[in-house]
């Protein structure tokens, strides 16, 4: 069984459709999509609530094959992703764990660790391989969508000078409040992992005229069909 991993109703309503089963954040239900067996999960905003109540479904469900996280997020550079575009995670980084010294938050200072994942040691960043993961949960990624690194924020990112930091310090493309929680739930836990979202903004100064947050649900829509289309067999080598 495959999570689908939301962080609000609305995400989840939007993406499901007919599907979608009337649960609210911090729960989840068994659903059925496109013939697949699906979990659907809804966690709430933010990397607390996203780690919270995944951690909860892995200790429920232990033999999940893996988990798609979808919803929308904000653009560092409308050029690599525009409004209502979707994007997946190459990388998730957490910007915000470590020591804070004037140049930034560095993880590493700290001394303690993320987690392992094998011989890996996670620090402030995990990098993902959607097409691999992709494969392995035997869904298909259209070759059209962009792939970038992403960045989990607890506080939405609102000054040009903090997008332009995460820009260059991460080479972030898409912003986003969840990623890293499953990210890292899902290292750990040798599970493959996607993140797909829809571009409902531009991340930096709150320019509200600008938001497109009902084009992005709408894309959201369009996601699980292209991803359930022409599943690509899984073979193990
Ligand atoms: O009030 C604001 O300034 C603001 C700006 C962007 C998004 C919000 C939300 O309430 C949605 C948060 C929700 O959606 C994801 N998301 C969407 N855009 C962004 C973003 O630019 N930076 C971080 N997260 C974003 C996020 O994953 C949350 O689940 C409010």
């Amino acid at each position: 069984m495959l999570a689908l991993v939301f962080a609000t109703s609305r995400e989840s309503r939007a993406c499901l459709g007919p599907a979608h089963a009337g649960i609210r954040e911090g729960q989840w239900a068994a659903i059925t999509v496109h013939d697949r067996p699906c979990l659907q999960v809804i966690t709430g905003i933010g990397p607390v609530n996203a780690a919270l109540v995944f951690g909860k479904v892995l200790a429920t469900f232990p033999r999940l094959q893996g988990a798609i996280n979808l919803g929308i997020g904000g653009s560092f550079d409308l050029d690599r992703a525009d409004l209502g575009e979707w994007a997946a995670a190459t990388r998730e980084t957490w910007p915000e764990i470590g020591v804070r010294h004037k140049a930034g938050v560095h993880a590493r200072t700290l001394g303690f660790p993320q987690g392992h994942a094998g011989q890996d040691t996670i620090w402030e960043s995990i990098d993902l391989d959607p097409d691999a993961h992709a494969r392995a949960m035997n869904v298909s990624l259209p070759p059209s969508m962009a792939r970038l690194p992403f960045i989990t924020v607890a506080g939405v990112t609102a000054t040009h000078k903090r997008a332009l930091f995460l820009q260059t310090m991460y080479n972030g493309g898409i912003e986003n409040m969840e990623g890293f929680s499953l990210a890292l739930a899902c290292a750990t836990h040798s599970l493959p992992f996607l993140e797909i979202r829809t571009v409902s903004n531009k991340v930096g100064p709150r320019d509200t005229k600008t938001w497109q947050f009902g084009k992005a649900l709408g894309q959201l829509g369009r996601v699980l069909p292209a991803l359930f289309a022409t599943p690509v067999p899984h073979t193990t080598p």
